[in-house]
């Protein structure tokens, strides 16, 4: 049985508009593959399909080997995926904590429903939840704000609270949508070490980004689209100097130049 998780031949048309047009991506467990491409390149569609928000017209899903093609999102998230979204869906008026607790209920669903009734044991289960969620939130530095209500925070933030969820859920592939939109250099730099302790604990994670210097740190992988296909797989390195990336995502060279010039 292949490990990782496959994305085969996939395509998706939106009526006349083909958003994706043979795309395979794979990620491995333990590693971090990127996902670039200018806007309306078709990298949501490409998370929506393999989370089940979205059905391909062809192709195929893999999870460890067992196919997740066209299963609707809440049987994907039991085959181990967990993702975060370009508009962060979390509720605005629960507080960080919570906001956050609520990625492990998602697998341990009776201990909510128990913590709720007051059921005997699922106090302590709370407690042992709460002692899981603290790590993450301080290397990701939310522990401050762990009693804030998540509509209080900036969008960056909010942002990555969603992905503080995501990589406490337990999943063994996480995809991550624009995680760094809107952080501080410093915000930046630990999700990044967030990010990359996730991975080194066996975790595969997809990650949508801009940032392509975060993309050369952070990425074992790289693979850029352009309207819907692969332009380019490959090390980091090689995608982003790669001359029709170059063309096609003209924000890289402005980057890539910013990159250098500071590094
Ligand atoms: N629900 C939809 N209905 C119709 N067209 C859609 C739908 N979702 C996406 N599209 C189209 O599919 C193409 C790919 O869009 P997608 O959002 O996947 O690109 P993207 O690379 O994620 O862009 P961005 O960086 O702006 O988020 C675009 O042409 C977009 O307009």
């Amino acid at each position: 049985m292949s490990r990782g998780l496959t994305a085969t031949g996939i395509e998706v048309a939106f009526g006349g508009v083909h958003a994706l047009r043979g795309v395979d991506v794979a990620v491995e467990p333990g590693k971090v593959a990127g996902l670039i491409g200018r806007n309306g390149s078709g990298k949501t569609t490409l998370f929506n399909c393999i989370t089940g928000f979205v059905r391909p017209t062809a192709g195929r899903t893999t999870v460890d080997g067992v196919d997740v093609t066209s299963l609707p999102p809440d049987r994907v998230v039991k085959h181990g995926i967990a993702r975060t979204f370009q508009t962060p869906r979390v509720d605005p008026r629960a507080t960080v904590l919570s906001a956050v607790l609520c990625g492990f209920y998602s697998r341990v669903g009776a201990s909510f429903v128990g913590s709720l009734l007051g059921v005997p044991g699922a106090w302590r289960e709370e407690q042992r939840l709460h002692r899981r969620a603290e790590p993450i939130l301080e290397r990701l530095g939310l522990a401050e704000l762990r009693g804030r209500e998540v509509g209080q925070l900036s969008m960056g933030l909010i942002r990555l609270v969603e992905v503080a969820r995501c990589l406490a859920s337990g999943a063994r592939f996480v995809l991550l949508d624009e995680p760094a939109a809107g952080l501080t250099a410093a915000e930046q730099e630990r999700l990044a070490e967030q990010v990359r302790a996730v991975a080194a604990s066996g975790v595969g994670v997809l990650i949508v980004e801009h940032n392509i210097g975060l993309v050369r740190s952070l990425c074992d992988t790289a693979t850029a689209l352009e309207t819907g296909r692969v332009l380019c797989a490959g090390t980091p390195e090689a995608v982003v100097r790669d001359e029709r990336v170059m063309r096609s995502y003209l924000g890289a060279i402005g980057d890539l130049a910013a990159t250098e010039a500071a590094a």
